[in-house]
């Protein structure tokens, strides 16, 4: 089921397009990345799909409600973390939780049980009355994650979350994401300029740029489109001269020492160029496709999109 639906949707600021054209579907239980440099109109996104703003042209869908006219219903049933946590300095992050799950009008009983299980959760049970001030960024990102989730969000609204922390913090908020998506199959919509990130947690990204998007789909969807051709490295025991023909059907082979670089069109011809070059008779000690990274397809798609300008 999508969650998430959103068809030709357009933002203006005025003169300023902020987002053009943009149409994608997020489905339950999938984590679902937007990704672009500053600017490009992620936090936009978020801002329309929770009624915040009314969109210019184009439609939105979230749990089959339309947030610009029922944002209220939208926004009880997400959570957002945007990317300064909303805390309350002064006061204890089990106030903290207090005060936003009463605000939320949530009945005391369950309140009291979903804050000791959000604290237990996000190791912060420890330090649960101590002022949010004497906090590390880790620790209040962690708390505002825990705050987010208060209300059980079908959809968990993630605006930079690993924004200014230690590599180590960064490391231990993935974590926590990835696991929410393991125990509950949580619906997480992530913005990030992080791409390594997108491609640890993500099962689809929208890559946007000055609100368009230029590639939506799995990793491995946008592999195939933008790495049309197929390498793949072949470790031989010792070198050998090989020729494309040798290894119907790759398209080419280049080889340095006893190990190949070899072309095919697609995956599915992997098995076959194994079989020819077990059909060889030389010793193979390692055969791997290389795929690029989400990184690479990222840049290669923001510089055409650039060159593109006028
Ligand atoms: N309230 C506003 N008024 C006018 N222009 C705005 C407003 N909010 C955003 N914009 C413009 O819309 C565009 C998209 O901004 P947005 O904040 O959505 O980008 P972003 O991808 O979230 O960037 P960042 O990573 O810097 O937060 C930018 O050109 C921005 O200047």
């Amino acid at each position: 089921m999508e969650t998430i639906i959103v068809e030709h949707l357009t933002h203006a600021f005025g003169e300023r397009r902020a987002l053009e054209d943009l149409s994608f579907t997020v489905g339950e239980g999938e984590v679902f990345a937007l990704l672009g440099p500053n600017g490009a109109g992620k936090t936009t996104t978020v801002r329309l799909l929770n009624g915040l703003y009314r969109a210019t042209a184009g439609s939105v869908r979230v749990l089959g409600l339309e947030p610009a006219t029922q944002g209220e219903q939208v926004r009880a049933q997400t959570g957002v973390l945007t990317e300064s946590p909303a805390l309350y300095e002064r006061l204890t992050a089990r106030q903290n939780l207090r005060f936003f799950g009463e605000m939320a009008g949530m009945p005391a009983g369950e309140l009291r049980r979903r804050m000791e299980e959000l604290l237990e959760f996000f190791d912060l049970a420890e330090r649960a009355d101590e002022r949010v001030a004497t906090f590390s960024k880790g620790m209040k990102q962690r708390l505002a994650l825990a705050r987010a989730l208060l209300n059980r969000p079908k959809i968990l609204f993630l605006d930079e979350p690993t924004a200014g922390l230690d590599p180590e913090a960064s490391r231990q908020v993935r974590e926590l994401i990835a696991s929410l998506r393991r125990e509950n199959g949580q619906t997480v919509f992530l913005c990030t300029h992080i791409l390594t990130e997108a491609e640890r947690l993500c099962d689809r990204v929208l890559i946007l740029h000055q609100g368009r998007a230029l590639a939506v789909g799995s990793l491995a969807e946008l592999q195939q489109r933008f790495n049309p051709g197929v390498w793949v490295e072949v470790q031989l025991l010792e070198p050998r001269a090989i020729a494309p023909g040798d290894l119907t059907p790759a398209l080419q082979v280049q080889a340095q020492d006893a190990l190949l670089r070899v072309q095919v069109s697609r995956l599915e011809d992997i098995p076959t160029l194994i079989h020819r070059l077990a059909g060889l008779g030389t010793p193979i000690l390692r055969v791997e496709p290389l795929r690029p990274s989400l990184e690479e397809i990222y840049f290669k798609l923001q510089d055409q999109a650039e060159g593109g300008q006028p």
